[in-house]
């Protein structure tokens, strides 16, 4: 059964399905090539996504089947926003999109100077305006959390007021970060992973985590 954690304002679900726990088993694994940790981390994603979008908006339609009229659902308009967090949150795109075919996608490229282990901004291409859109950022790695905050904070200035972030694997330090920058701003952020690891090592790695995600997806550049 998934757990939930509720901070004060922020809401942290772990997804607990066996079929989760083999796909990061593998994806933990050293010896997991390339090609088979991009693969994973997009079945991965589909499958947290389908928890993380349980409140995603929907209108009411009618369709005609063969047989008679059915009443159902479409994703409403304003359309999801789904934001990966260059690099590493590309691999997790395709999966979020193929989930939530009418979403649009921003943009934010941000780099942990892994000696400050402070998140720096290089790219950002976001609406202007996001009043009333639900955003769904995606990044692997929750590791300190100054990255996720710095990304949800573009988010809540451009008017957002719903923000889930997708990631496979979080660490205790970077849920309490984002509690402690959030508590105060009144606006709920949630957080859906595949597992909470146990710390952060000295080097502010996961542990046991993967290593580094956008390494591991797309070589050391
Ligand atoms: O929680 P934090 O301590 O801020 O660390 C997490 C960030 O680190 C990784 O990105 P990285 O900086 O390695 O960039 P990359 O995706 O280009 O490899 C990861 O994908 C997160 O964005
Ligand atoms: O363990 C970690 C921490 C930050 N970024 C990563 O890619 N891995
Ligand atoms: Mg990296």
């Amino acid at each position: 059964m998934s757990h939930k954690i509720a901070l004060s304002l922020m809401e942290t679900l772990v997804v607990d399905h066996p079929l989760v726990a083999h796909k990061l088993t593998t994806l933990r694994d050293v010896r997991t090539d390339s090609p088979t940790f991009r693969r994973l981390a997009d079945e991965l994603v589909t499958l947290l996504a389908y928890e993380a979008t349980r409140d995603v908006r929907v209108t009411e339609v009618t369709v005609e089947t063969p047989v008679s009229t059915a009443r159902g659902v479409r994703l409403a308009k304003p359309s999801p926003l789904v934001v990966p967090i260059l690099r590493a949150g590309l691999g997790m795109l395709d999966g979020m999109t193929r989930l939530l075919p009418t979403a649009e996608v921003g943009f934010l490229g941000m780099i942990r100077n892994e000696s400050t282990l402070q998140a720096e901004t290089y790219a950002t291409r976001l609406p202007d305006d996001l009043s009333g859109r639900q955003c769904f950022v995606v990044d692997p790695m929750l590791a300190t959390g100054g990255t996720l905050a710095a990304a949800v904070q573009f988010l809540f200035d451009r008017g957002a007021v719903d923000v889930t972030a997708i990631c496979l694997l979080a660490a205790p330090e970077g849920l309490a970060y984002m509690d402690e920058v959030f508590a105060g701003s009144g606006k709920p952020v949630r957080v859906v992973t595949a597992a909470l690891d146990e710390r952060l090592n000295e080097s502010g790695y996961i542990v046991p985590g993967l290593g580094d995600a956008g390494d591991r997806l797309y070589g050391v550049v």
